[in-house]
C-alpha cells in the first residue's frame, strides 16, 4: 500500500521503485522520473500555501501515485490490452503509462504496419477530459514524451457525456475512471460513464476507478461513485470487483460478459460512426 505522504518533498527513492516494473527506454523512465517529482513539489508548495491552488500555471488538482501507475501499467501488460478509454486524463502524466503498455503490446500485432495500418488501428488509448486548458497541457506533455507515447493517444476533450458517445473502438479491453476533481464538486451522474463502456467492453475488460475515496477537511474521508459502486458490487451486474487499499483507493473490476439487468445500461446511439477494431 502507498500513500501520498511517501513521496514527501526531498524522498524520490518510491518514484524509482514504482519505475523499476515499467518497461521504457531511459529517455521516457527519466521524463517519468521528472514529472512525478514536479507534480509532488507543486502539490507540496500548493499545500504549504506558497502557491495558490487556483494557479493556472499549476493547474493540477491531482497528483498520480507512481505505484498506482505502475499497477496500471502491468496490469495492461498482463491482460495484452490494446483498446484502453480514460476519463479525466487531467495532467495526463499516468496516461503515458497507458500510452507506453498500449505501444509494447502492439508489437505483436504489428506486421501489416508495412501495409499501411496506421498504428492507432492496432491499439490506442481514447483520453477523454474536460477541460480544455488541462487538455492542452497534457498534450504538450505526451509531445514532449515522444511520439511513441503521443502517437498512441487519442485525446477528446469536452464532457465525456458527449465526446465518448461516437467513435471510440468497437472492443474495449480496459477503462480507467478518474473524474472526480477534488477541488470542485462533480455533477456527472457516474454510472452514465457505463451506460456508455458496457457495449464495448469485451469479455475480461477491465474498468478500474482511481480515487475512490476523497479527503474533506471538515467531513473526512467520502465515498465517491456511490452509484457506479454499487452497481459494479452487484454480481447481477456482470462485474466482478475488489477494492485495492492504495491512498484514495482504487476499485479493480472485471466484466464476466453476463447480461445486465434490464434497464441498467443503454446502447450507444451512433453505432455507424464507430470504427471496426482490428
Ligand atoms: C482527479 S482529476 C484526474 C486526475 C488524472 N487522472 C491524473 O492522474 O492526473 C479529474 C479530471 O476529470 C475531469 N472531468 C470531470 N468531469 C468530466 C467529464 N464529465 N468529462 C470529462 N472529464 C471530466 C476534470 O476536468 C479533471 O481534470
Amino acid at each position: 500500500m502507498s500513500t501520498s505522504s511517501e513521496f514527501g518533498l526531498g524522498d524520490y527513492s518510491a518514484i524509482k521503485t514504482a519505475l523499476s516494473g515499467v518497461e521504457a527506454s531511459p529517455q521516457i523512465r527519466e521524463f517519468l522520473y521528472y514529472s512525478h517529482v514536479k507534480a509532488f513539489i507543486v502539490d507540496f508548495l500548493r499545500r504549504g500555501g506558497a502557491l495558490p491552488m487556483s494557479d493556472p500555471t499549476f493547474h493540477s488538482s491531482s497528483i498520480p501515485d507512481p505505484n498506482k501507475c505502475a499497477l496500471l501499467y502491468i496490469l495492461l501488460r498482463a491482460t495484452e490490452a490494446r483498446f484502453v478509454v480514460e476519463v479525466g486524463s487531467e495532467a495526463g502524466i499516468r496516461t503515458i503509462y497507458l500510452a507506453l503498455a498500449i505501444t509494447q503490446n502492439v508489437v505483436k500485432y504489428s506486421a501489416f504496419r508495412h501495409v499501411g495500418y496506421s498504428q492507432s488501428m492496432h491499439g490506442r488509448v481514447v483520453a477523454a477530459e474536460a477541460d480544455s486548458s488541462l487538455a492542452a497541457r497534457a498534450s504538450d506533455l505526451w509531445t514532449a514524451a515522444g511520439e511513441e507515447v503521443k502517437g498512441m493517444i487519442q485525446p477528446k476533450v469536452g464532457d465525456f457525456r458527449e465526446t465518448l458517445s461516437k467513435n471510440i473502438p468497437t472492443l474495449v479491453d480496459f477503462v480507467l475512471l478518474d473524474f472526480y476533481a477534488i477541488h470542485a464538486t462533480c455533477d456527472t451522474p457516474t454510472t452514465l460513464v457505463l451506460d456508455l463502456m458496457r457495449p464495448h467492453l469485451k469479455t475480461g475488460a477491465m474498468v478500474v476507478i482511481d480515487n475512490v475515496v476523497g479527503f474533506d477537511s471538515a467531513a473526512g474521508f467520502l465515498p465517491r461513485y456511490q452509484e457506479l459502486l454499487a452497481y459494479l458490487g452487484d454480481p447481477a451486474s456482470g462485474f466482478r470487483s475488489t477494492m485495492n487499499p492504495y491512498f484514495g483507493g482504487m476499485l479493480v473490476a472485471v466484466y464476466m460478459g453476463q447480461p445486465a439487468p434490464s434497464g441498467s445500461s443503454k446502447t450507444v446511439a451512433d453505432t455507424a460512426e464507430v470504427p471496426t477494431s482490428p
